[in-house]
C-alpha cells in the first residue's frame, strides 16, 4: 500500500498529443460538448515573448469564434488546482496544458511531487467534467542534456499517474483522436 489516494476520476478526460497535433482544439470541443457554458479555460502558458503573445491571442480568438463568448479564461501557471476549485461547480473545465505547468514548476525550482498532490486533490474534489491536455514528449531521441531528460521523465510519470485514474484517455495524432482508455 502506498498510502496515496488513488481513487478513480471518472469525470476526468486526459488528452495527450505531440506539438501541434490538434490536441487543444479537440479538448475544447470535448469541453463544449460536456455541458453548457460557462466553460473555464485554465491556461498554464505565460507570454514570455512576442511569438507566445501572438500564439495566445490566436487561441483566444479561436475560442471566441467557436464558443460564442462562453469561455472564461483563468491564468494559472503554477496552481491549476486552485483554478479548478475556484471554477463554478459542475461546469466543464479545460486545463491546457499540464506539460507547460510542469515546465513552470521545474524551472521555478518548485517541489513537483508536492504540487502534483495539490493538483490531484483538486481533481478529486471537483464534481463537474474536467479535460486535461498534456504533451506526449517521449517519442523522440534521448536528449543529450540532463535537465531535458529529467523533464521528459517527469512528464511521462505525470501522464501515467493521471491516465491511471482518468475515466477517459485520448491520444491525438495529426488532428485525429485515438481512444486509449
Ligand atoms: N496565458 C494564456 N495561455 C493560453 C491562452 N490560450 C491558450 N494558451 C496556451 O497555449 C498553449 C497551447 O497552444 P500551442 O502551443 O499553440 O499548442 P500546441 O500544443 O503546439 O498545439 P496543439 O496540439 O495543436 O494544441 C497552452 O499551453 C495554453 O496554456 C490564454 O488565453 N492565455
Amino acid at each position: 500500500m502506498s498510502g496515496r489516494d488513488e481513487t478513480p476520476w471518472p469525470h476526468v478526460t486526459l488528452v495527450l498529443g505531440g506539438a501541434r497535433s490538434g490536441k487543444s482544439r479537440h479538448a475544447e470541443a470535448l469541453v463544449r460538448a460536456a455541458g453548457p457554458a460557462p466553460w473555464t479555460y485554465v491556461a498554464t502558458a505565460e507570454a514570455w515573448d512576442d511569438e507566445m503573445r501572438a500564439r495566445i491571442a490566436h487561441h483566444r480568438a479561436e475560442r471566441a469564434a467557436s464558443g460564442g463568448g462562453g469561455w472564461v479564461t483563468v491564468d494559472a501557471p503554477l496552481d491549476p488546482g486552485g483554478a479548478l476549485l475556484a471554477a463554478p461547480a459542475e461546469s466543464p473545465v479545460l486545463v491546457d496544458c499540464l506539460t507547460l505547468w510542469l515546465t513552470n514548476l521545474m524551472l521555478g525550482g518548485h517541489d513537483v511531487d508536492a504540487a502534483s498532490e495539490v493538483f490531484f486533490a483538486a481533481l478529486s474534489a471537483r464534481r463537474g467534467p474536467v479535460v486535461l491536455v498534456a504533451n506526449e514528449v517521449g517519442l523522440g531521441i534521448v536528449p543529450e542534456n540532463a535537465l531535458a531528460r529529467a523533464f521528459r521523465d517527469a512528464a511521462g510519470r505525470l501522464n501515467q499517474r493521471i491516465a491511471a485514474r482518468a475515466g477517459r484517455v485520448l491520444f491525438i495524432v495529426a488532428g485525429l483522436p485515438i481512444v486509449v482508455k
